[in-house]
């Protein structure tokens, strides 16, 4: 019989040939009923009274499970249980489940295979680098004991859900032992005969007895589909892990990937194509430039040009990707493949523990956004950006400095001026839609909608910046005489460290015009609300006199009978007007003069555009390449985070009034190390993850069946849209119905773990992460404070009541000062902090893969040792379950196609001892 290894191959990921998966003809099997989307079956193992091979030898026992698909016959490794030592009787804490799409029929025959393990340490099971996946040989680290198989549908229709099989050895002769198979619904209540099973620990007994309520859904059913169409190819695992009192809490972590890690990157390109193309677009048409200026124009167009065909190829590589959901950490050098973030994952626990409500505990991990194509030789973003600002504000005569917040500015005006003038046009149509119709109640909605718009259109030119950047293009003018620079608009700050410097020379240099006539502006940009005015009064009269009109035609008279003698003057003096024609030249007028303004601050910001892309070509270009890549992992990482956290939370009413009236925060622990390459990786996360402050999200109510989040902006600014069916929409408070913007406050808190940080301890420089640490407390306590103001009273104090955040935040401030070697209890307690605000929780290191998983499974159980009373004896072997048979020791094979975290034993000596991983799960891999 051929055996596969489950996850290893194409097989593995998709479960079933699409053909087979579609066709009723080809499986004639029986489906096994199933709640939707909840796991299809589930089951926990036992063995009694196992004959050890030479009888003074204590047994060390582990459970294969393979399935026998009914299809093709063939034998699919598909997990194991833990190693449970010296007992003849193990009980495993470590359960099987089938995930819900997983392809498996009352027919499915199951087979469970007991091993004697020798050596723990070599006992490295199910190496998918062995040849034929075939076992490690015997000798080396485990024995053969016996193994015993049943068909799904026995266990199903069996007595008491429960299932005793003898163990026989490989010729099928002698019994070995018994093995019991127990069905398991999570939530349900556990029956069965205990008094046999104990724990490895001396003398401790666990019934199996649940007093536990039926399963709550803790996602809301309608909405499921949704969250389920961004998240792909979930790993499911079950344990069973004893509480303080004795009782079984049941555990299930489950790991999917997201649609999200391709969806977003695609999506940001095109708006970073689109937002490049108006820009190259804007520079072309600056209009008539003297030979400085022209020749500098020249050179940035043609570089901006190649930057955006560079996009185009990067996402038409991209989009050949088509359903892909997962990048792995050997690709993340990849150039194609830049803006996926690496390894992104939702790593789920669920817990159902007696006498507790079920709950859900969500992280995603993800490689740290880092442009690692570009490499770490110059550092990362925090240090490139820095260095390039201050470089640019020294440079020579050939640029007019314009501060990155200036810059800013200009694209965040040019970008209004984009928006709201094709506005104007249409409100300014429909308005004189309204006046050929007659219709004075639209009249009046239609130029409220005109006004509001150009006011909003008036006040974004209201900027010192603007003024400046006219001066600065009308000396760029072919003929300009210079006299005096145009100063934009500095703050005081950079106005000293101009002063400071040479700066003063500089500015000296920079031209001035004496004829230009600094007024000219005004006069233009004041016309647009004059002509606006102009209209108001013309509408106003017009409404006005019809009222009259309609009085008078309907017989107006004094309270005595006789006519008013005003208004009649009135309806013989202004017969029935024709309102379009009245309002026709004066829309044209307004049209006009925003022609007017438009065109001039067009030309003069995209003048100031030019400034920053001038200096240092092409290295700027590749600074925002570098920017863009990283900011686009963050993004597809935050988006994933965000509807998950969303779907999750739906149905709690505090939640959703957080989240229009505060906002969320998004932790991220970060373990990458301050020395070598992993510097460069942090200042480039730092950046990355500061830049997502940027994002802002939007609700809407879906309309098709495309759900997928859809995003809108440019670089200084944009929103996802998040669609939600509309039975779930509907019970949304209105202002999230009405679009009201859902801001996010990212935090990064980063302590790095292995050997390169106690090399960057001893001999190296750690002020990085003590700055972002020290910073990042500050945006916590800001975001603290404004939950504190904006949340009603009645839920402050109830929160205040249940958590004493204060309390935190102080330690998490004290452990920041005190400077500590590794002090992973900074990390801990942002985590913390950050789940009791509510927040979204991130844990990144380079790959998310190994040190990632150490720490989500730590956070997995502490989690439960402090919400669900784990048995503070069973702390480690329940951190040794997960980390040997749990979904991310399937993240490192998904990974690198080996069942092994990439530690040797002298980087684990330099790890805090809780991130350790247990016997015979690391060692060299080929990452
Ligand atoms: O998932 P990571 O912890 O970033 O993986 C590291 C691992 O910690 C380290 O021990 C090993 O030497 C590799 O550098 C891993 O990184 P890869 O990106 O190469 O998987």
């Amino acid at each position: 019989m051929e055996i596969k290894e489950e996850g290893t191959s194409e097989e593995g990921q998709h479960f079933l040939p699409a053909a087979q998966a579609n066709d009723p003809e080809v499986i004639q099997f029986t489906s096994i009923q199933k709640i939707p989307n909840e796991p299809q079956l589930e089951f926990i193992l036992a063995c009694r009274d196992l004959v050890a091979p030479v009888s003074d030898r204590k047994l060390n026992t582990v459970v294969q499970i393979s399935v026998i698909h009914p299809v093709e016959q063939t034998l699919t490794r598909y997990s194991s249980t833990e190693i449970v030592e010296g007992t003849k009787d193990p009980l495993f804490l470590t359960g099987v489940t089938f995930p819900p799409d997983y392809p498996i029929y009352e027919e499915t025959r199951i087979k469970l295979t007991v091993y004697d393990v020798k050596d723990k340490s070599h006992d490295t099971i199910r190496t998918s680098v062995l040849p034929e996946h075939k076992d490690p040989p015997p000798e080396v680290a485990r024995s053969f004991l016996g193994c015993a198989s049943f068909k799904v549908g026995e266990l199903l229709k069996s007595k008491e859900q429960l299932l005793s099989l003898s163990l026989r050895t490989s010729d099928g002769g002698k019994v070995v032992g018994t093995i019991e198979v127990s069905l398991v619904k999570m939530g349900e209540i556990e029956d069965g005969d205990t008094d046999h099973i104990t724990t490895d620990v001396q003398g401790q007994k666990c019934a199996l007895m649940y007093e536990s309520t039926a399963p709550e859904s803790l996602s809301g059913k309608e909405n499921l589909p949704f969250m389920n169409a961004v998240l792909r190819n979930p790993v499911c695992k079950l344990y069973r892990f004893p509480t303080s009192d004795n009782k079984w809490m049941r555990i299930r972590e489950q790991m999917s990937e997201s649609i999200l890690s391709f969806h977003i990157p695609k999506e940001l390109i095109s708006l970073h194509i689109k937002e490049d193309l108006c820009r190259n677009q804007e520079l072309k048409e600056l209009g008539d430039l003297s030979p400085h200026w022209d020749n500098l124009r020249k050179n940035v167009l043609s570089h901006c040009d190649q930057m955006v065909t560079m996009y185009q190829d990067i996402l038409t590589e991209l989009s050949k990707e088509t359903g892909s959901s997962f990048k792995s950490s050997s690709s993340k050098g990849e150039k194609t493949l830049e803006f996926v973030p690496v390894n992104l994952h939702l790593q789920r626990m669920q817990v159902h523990s007696p006498h507790l409500k079920d709950a859900l505990y969500d992280v995603i991990t993800v490689g740290a956004p880092a442009a690692h194509f570009q490499g770490f030789k110059n550092g990362g973003l925090r240090k490139l950006l820095h260095r390039f600002e201050t470089e640019r504000r020294n440079t020579g005569y050939q640029f007019i400095y314009y501060s990155p917040e200036n810059t800013a500015k200009a694209k965040e005006v040019l970008s209004s001026i984009n928006q709201l003038q094709p506005l104007i046009a249409t409100h300014a149509d429909l308005l004189l839609t309204s006046a050929s119709q007659r219709s004075p109640d639209s009249l009046k909605s239609s130029l409220k909608l005109l006004s509001e718009k150009t006011e909003l259109f008036v006040h974004a030119f209201k900027d010192q910046l603007v003024r400046s950047a006219l001066l600065a293009l009308y000396t760029a003018r072919p003929g300009g005489i210079l006299k005096k620079p145009p100063s934009p608009n500095v703050s005081t700050e950079e106005k000293s460290t101009q002063h400071d410097t040479p700066q003063l020379r500089r500015q000296d240099s920079i031209p001035h015009h004496s004829d230009y006539d600094e007024e000219e502006w005004d006069r233009v940009w004041a016309n647009v609300g004059k002509s606006l005015n102009c209209i108001i009064a013309k509408v106003d009269k017009l409404i006005e006199r019809d009222s009259h009109n309609e009085e008078g035609a309907g017989g107006s008279s004094s309270k005595d009978g006789e006519a008013d003698p005003t208004l009649e003057d009135s309806i013989t003096s202004h017969p029935r007007e024709d309102w379009y024609e009245q309002l026709h030249p004066l829309i044209l007028t307004l049209k006009e003069c925003m022609g007017e303004v438009v065109n001039r601050a067009k030309q003069s910001l995209t003048f100031v555009l030019l400034q920053e892309l001038a200096y240092s070509l092409p290295q700027c270009l590749m600074l925002t390449l570098r920017r863009d890549i990283v900011f686009s992992q963050a993004l597809a990482g935050l988006v994933c985070g965000f509807i998950i956290k969303l779907h999750t939370s739906l149905h709690d009413p505090g939640f959703l009034q957080q989240l229009h009236t505060v906002g969320l925060i998004v932790q991220y622990e970060g373990l990458l190390s301050t020395y070598s390459d992993e510097i460069g990786m942090l200042e480039d996360m730092a950046v990355g993850i500061s830049d997502l402050r940027k994002v802002a999200f939007k609700i809407t109510e879906a309309t098709s069946n495309d759900v997928l989040p859809v995003l809108t902006g440019r670089r200084e600014h944009y929103v996802v849209e998040v669609k939600l069916p509309a039975t779930v929409f509907e019970s949304l408070p209105l202002q999230i119905k009405e679009g009201q913007l859902l801001h996010v406050y990212p935090v990064l808190f980063n302590v790095g773990i292995n050997e390169q940080q106690t090399l960057a301890e001893r001999f190296g420089d750690v002020s990085l992460q003590e700055s972002i640490n020290q910073e990042n407390f500050e945006l916590v306590q800001e975001y603290y404070s404004i939950f504190m103001e904006k949340m009603p009273p009645d839920y402050i104090s109830h929160f205040q009541e249940q958590n004493d955040l204060k309390g935190l935040l102080d330690n998490l401030h004290q452990n920041i000062q005190a400077k500590k070697r590794k002090n992973v209890e900074i990390m801990w307690l942002a985590a913390t902090i950050c789940r009791k605000l509510n927040g979204i929780r991130f844990t990144c290191c380079k790959s998310a893969k190994d040190r990632t998983s150490m720490s989500v499974t730590l956070e997995q159980c502490s989690i439960l040792r402090d919400e669900h009373q784990l048995h503070k004896d069973f702390f480690i072997r329940a951190l040794d379950c997960m980390r040997r048979e749990g979904c991310r020791i399937e993240n490192v094979l998904k990974n690198i196609k080996c069942r092994r975290y990439a530690f040797n034993m002298l980087q684990l000596m330099a790890f805090p001892k809780c991130y350790r991983p247990p016997e015979g799960t690391y060692g060299k891999a080929d990452t």
